[in-house]
């Protein structure tokens, strides 16, 4: 599935009603009884992905990360989705 599908332009989740939202493991008396397993191997498989992987920015390329306060303190709205987009992911040697 592609991650873009699920965004809005502005990198907020796009909102779906009960019936559109992706239930991968199905959902009533018969749903999947593996789940807890699938999501292990998914959290598994995805994390030595990631451990493979080396994150940098592109050179010559500065990042505001000035927060913006609430409840929590986060990237100012809409900048953690161009931040994304500004990271260059590399295979590590
Ligand atoms: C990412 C991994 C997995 C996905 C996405 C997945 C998804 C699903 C889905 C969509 C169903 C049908 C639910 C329905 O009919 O409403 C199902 C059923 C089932 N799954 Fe999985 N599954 C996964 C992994 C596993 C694993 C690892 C096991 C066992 C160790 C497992 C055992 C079962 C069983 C036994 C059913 C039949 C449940 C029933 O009909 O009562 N699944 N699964």
């Amino acid at each position: 599935m592609v991650p873009e599908r699920f965004l809005t332009p502005t990198g907020t989740e796009v909102s779906r009603t009960e019936s559109e939202k992706v239930l991968s493991f199905g959902l009533g008396k018969r749903r999947c009884l593996g789940e807890v397993i699938g999501r292990w191997e998914i959290f598994l498989f995805l994390t030595t992905l990631l451990q493979q992987l080396h994150f940098s920015l592109r050179p010559g390329e500065p990042v505001d990360i000035t927060p913006q306060y609430g409840l929590t303190m986060k990237y100012k709205k809409c900048e953690a989705f161009q931040i994304q987009q500004r990271f260059a992911m590399k295979s590590s040697p």
